[in-house]
């Protein structure tokens, strides 16, 4: 499995905020992206995750034979927010997670495998909106073990994190490095995980604004 981007550039609104971004991972490999706040990072996940259109350039995710795989399914994207119901259990909310991702091939861990994964055994049963926001976060790291993805695309995975949590981040990321997956982190700091690289995001030249208005 391998994943390439190539040549990217993103916008949002009037503002080119990125170009010519190009990267490529093999099966085992990560990378981290880093940058200024405002830079694009955030942007940039979407656009690979397929949640936002790219101003230029492509991303694919293609199979050992060469073959283009679609990226929704190939990937697990964790954005800024938890993607959890505050109402649901925490138990209620992954098992919700696993019958959404699930697919044929890939199985994941159990609900209560996962809760230990992110050792927080015994609060499956309470509402998602008790925890702390470290320990919701963890949860939320918890999503992309029930179903097995192979590229892992998170934004600011540690935010929230303990010391603690933080190197236990790391080492299900190593896990799943090692299992032949992949992953894409924005972070502010590069992480400190054999088999990860880093690239530095730099705004687009200025003088690229197109006058164009509107959101995106
Ligand atoms: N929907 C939108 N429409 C227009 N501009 C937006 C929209 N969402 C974000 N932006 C702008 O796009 C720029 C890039 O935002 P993004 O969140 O991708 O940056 P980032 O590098 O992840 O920042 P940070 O390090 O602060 O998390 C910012 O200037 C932001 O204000």
């Amino acid at each position: 499995m391998r994943a390439e981007a190539d040549r990217m550039a993103g916008r949002r609104g009037a503002n080119l905020l990125f170009s010519e971004v190009s990267f490529r991972l093999c099966s085992g490999e990560g990378l981290t992206i880093t940058g200024p706040n405002g830079v694009g990072k955030s942007t940039l996940l979407r656009i690979i995750a397929g949640l936002l259109p790219a101003e230029a350039g492509t991303f694919a995710v293609r199979d050992d034979a060469g073959t283009s795989v679609p990226v929704l399914d190939a990937v697990h994207y964790l954005g800024h927010r938890n993607a959890m119901k505050r109402e649901l259990t925490v138990s209620e909310n992954l098992a919700f997670w696993k019958s959404f991702q699930a697919n044929e091939t890939a199985e994941g861990l159990s609900v209560p495998d996962a809760i230990s994964a992110v050792e927080l055994d015994g609060i499956g049963h309470l509402p998602f909106g008790y925890l702390s926001a470290g320990q919701q976060r963890r949860i939320a790291l918890a999503r992309l073990l029930v179903t097995a993805r192979p590229l892992w695309i998170l934004d600011e995975p540690t935010a929230a994190l303990d010391r603690r949590s933080d190197k236990l981040f790391g080492s299900l990321a190593s896990g799943h490095l090692a299992n032949g997956g992949m992953m894409i982190a924005a972070t502010h700091l590069p992480l400190d995980i054999p088999g990860v690289g880093n690239l530095e995001i730099a705004p687009a030249a200025i003088g690229s604004e197109t006058g164009a208005e509107g959101w995106i």
